[in-house]
């Protein structure tokens, strides 16, 4: 029996989660299902924002469905007792170098977005984003400089073999659609860049099918914006892809709409999975928040590490015939809440 560790989280974490592990449940797959607290909700439940039991829970399931964290009662403690540490922490910790955030325009969500419905008709990209290196996890600190002046600091590094490992997946994931990754860097600039391009570079030999193209991230923020459904894979590093990610939902109507898959390897492997989302402290408690990013990340579980792709098409599907009827939270447009929008899913599961 398949052991899925939930851990819910902070503000709407717990509120999304709750419609993801719903449509779980009702597709009657035999799953196992345990909870624990990460965040401030495992810092208030034990003192540190990743409890030891928690580790331990999602290191011996088969898959993390993860909800969200952040918590603004605990912005001013230090750094790694922030409910954030223990993303950083846990993503670390498995190894889930390779985040697959697929941004889809569902039918009828055209008016959705901000953007021209001609602009985002057709939008069906996925964000290869590497998830354990980068600015994120350098070396970090605070210093004063020789001038007396505070000063901050975070440094960004890459090397050949996460460049690598990452570079795969965005090779692969182009190979099985339509054939065009796009590595985003900012090579003009940064040493980083400079090495992220030549890897991918040289390992667009071995993928003469896939047309490769770079790409600077100031431009793809404005390809996002101006074009986006003309990208297919984006590939990139833990920073640009967090922030593109963001913008890219904007283009399918709405951060309540993208799921996530964290995985430590390209096929086969546990992992966990999350709405691209944080915490959405403005609208916790108050079961406005969009359930669909996180229902949709539950069918990338099946999908990545249960390979039920049967499964996970039928949540898809369900989501999609309840989204063509009307279905909508508030920031779709609509005035349903996070456990009606959960409700119109679940009564198109077939
Ligand atoms: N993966 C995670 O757990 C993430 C955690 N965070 C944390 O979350 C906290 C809040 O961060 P923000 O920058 O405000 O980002 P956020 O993603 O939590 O919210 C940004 C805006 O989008 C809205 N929103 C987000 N999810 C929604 C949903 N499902 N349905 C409807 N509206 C939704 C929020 O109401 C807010 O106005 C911070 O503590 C931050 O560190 C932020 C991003 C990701
Ligand atoms: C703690 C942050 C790095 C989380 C985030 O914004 C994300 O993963 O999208
Ligand atoms: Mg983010």
């Amino acid at each position: 029996m398949p052991l899925i560790a939930v851990l819910p989280g902070d503000g709407i974490g717990p509120e999304v989660t709750r419609e993801a592990r719903r449509v779980l449940e009702a597709l009657d797959l035999g799953l196992s299902f345990e909870e624990a607290p990460v965040g401030g909700a495992g810092y208030l439940a034990s003192g540190h924002p990743l409890p030891d039991a928690t580790l331990a829970l999602a290191k011996r399931a088969d898959a993390v469905l993860f909800g969200a964290i952040g918590d603004p009662r605990f912005e001013k403690l230090e750094r790694h007792l922030r409910p954030e540490a223990a993303l950083l922490g846990i993503r670390k910790a498995l190894g889930l170098f390779a985040n697959l955030r697929p941004a889809t325009l569902f039918p009828g969500l055209e008016d959705a977005s901000p953007l021209k419905p001609e602009v985002v008709n057709g939008l069906d990209i996925v964000i290869v984003r590497e998830l354990i290196g980068d600015i994120y996890f350098g070396e970090k600190g605070h210093r004063t400089t020789p001038d007396g002046l505070r000063q901050g600091y975070d440094v960004m590094s890459y090397d050949e073999q996460e460049v690598t490992r990452i570079a795969r997946v965005g090779f692969e994931m182009a190979k099985r659609r339509r054939k065009k990754l796009c590595s985003v860097d900012k090579a003009n600039v940064l040493e980083t860049s400079q090495l992220w391009r030549d890897v991918v570079t040289a390992m667009g030999a071995e993928y003469p099918e896939v047309e490769l193209t770079h790409m600077y991230v100031d431009n793809a923020a404005m390809q996002l914006v101006r074009a986006p459904a003309a990208f297919d894979v984006i590939v990139t590093g833990n920073l640009f892809g967090d922030i593109l990610s963001d913008q890219a939902s904007m283009c399918a109507g709405s951060i309540g709409m993208l799921p996530s898959a964290s995985l430590a390897a390209w096929s086969g492997a546990n992992g966990m999975y999350e709405p691209i989302h944080g915490s959405a402290p403005d609208i916790a408690g108050q079961g406005k928040a969009n359930p669909c990013a996180a229902i949709l990340s539950a069918a990338m579980l099946l999908r990545h590490s249960l390979e039920d792709e049967a499964s996970a098409q039928r949540i898809e599907k369900a989501v999609a015939a309840a989204l063509a009827k009307g279905a909508r939270t508030a920031d779709l447009g609509g005035t349903l809440s996070t456990a009606a929008m959960g409700d119109a899913v679940l009564s198109e599961l077939q």
